[in-house]
């Protein structure tokens, strides 16, 4: 469970002070589908990266399990969001001179020194349910944007967090693609009890969400 209390995040633009997140309260339960929907400019991808602790809010405070997330240390909130929170983001952020296996498993080959070949291992049979095994050796630009978003989704899946955090994962690519997208999400959520965060414009997740907050 990941739940937020008075939430708020502000920017300053052109010298005055903007509230994109202001008093947001939700609590976020496991085998739930979350649709974040709103304008553009709404505050989409703020909240988004405050639920992944990617930066810090304003006020208010984040709470995961029972941890209270605000009070941790810098280190303690990444060693939290790489073992508990996966995050898919709409222009894939892949490493150009990578591989698929390589650009799945760099973060935590570089982390965990000990168990590479498990990780490997891993990395092999999510990239085969992904249906890239035969594109395990290529490199971004030799694949699909559909293509390159399922090596999103593997890395971030890679370690079975309990937390998906999507960034409009299919705004970029087309119909199938995205509907083949959207399908494996759906079962990441409701098949495997995980907590699923997707901010999308489009009307991809209106089927499988749980919930829709508006922004
Ligand atoms: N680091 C920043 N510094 C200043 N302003 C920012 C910063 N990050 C976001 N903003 C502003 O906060 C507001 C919300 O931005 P955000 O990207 O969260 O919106 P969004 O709903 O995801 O938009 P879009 O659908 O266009 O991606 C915007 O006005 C944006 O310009």
């Amino acid at each position: 469970m990941i739940k937020v209390e008075h939430l708020s995040k502000q920017f300053v633009k052109k010298k005055r002070r903007i509230n994109v997140i202001n008093d947001f309260n939700y609590e976020f339960q496991s085998g739930k589908l979350y649709l974040i929907k709103g304008e553009s400019g709404k505050g989409k991808t703020t909240l988004l990266t405050l639920l992944a602790f990617l930066q810090k809010e304003d006020g208010g405070k984040i709470i995961f399990n029972d941890i209270i997330v605000s009070n941790l240390k810098q280190e303690e909130k990444c060693n939290l969001r790489r073992k508990e929170i996966g995050i898919v983001f709409q222009d894939y952020n892949l490493f150009d001179n990578l591989t698929v296996m390589d650009n799945v498993v760099i973060v935590d080959v570089l982390k965990n020194k000990i168990n590479k070949e498990e990780i490997y291992n891993k990395a092999k049979d999510i990239i085969g349910i992904l249906g890239l095994e035969d594109r395990i050796n290529h490199y971004p630009y030799e694949l699909s944007g559909g293509e390159q978003q399922r090596v999103g989704i593997a890395r971030a899946i890679l370690k079975n967090p309990s937390i998906l955090i999507c960034d409009e994962p299919v705004s970029n690519l087309d119909k199938d693609n995205a509907v083949n997208i959207v399908e494996f999400i759906d079962g990441y959520c409701h098949n495997k009890n995980k907590i699923v965060i997707v901010a999308s414009h489009d009307d991809y997740f209106d089927d499988c969400a749980d919930y829709v907050i508006n922004l």
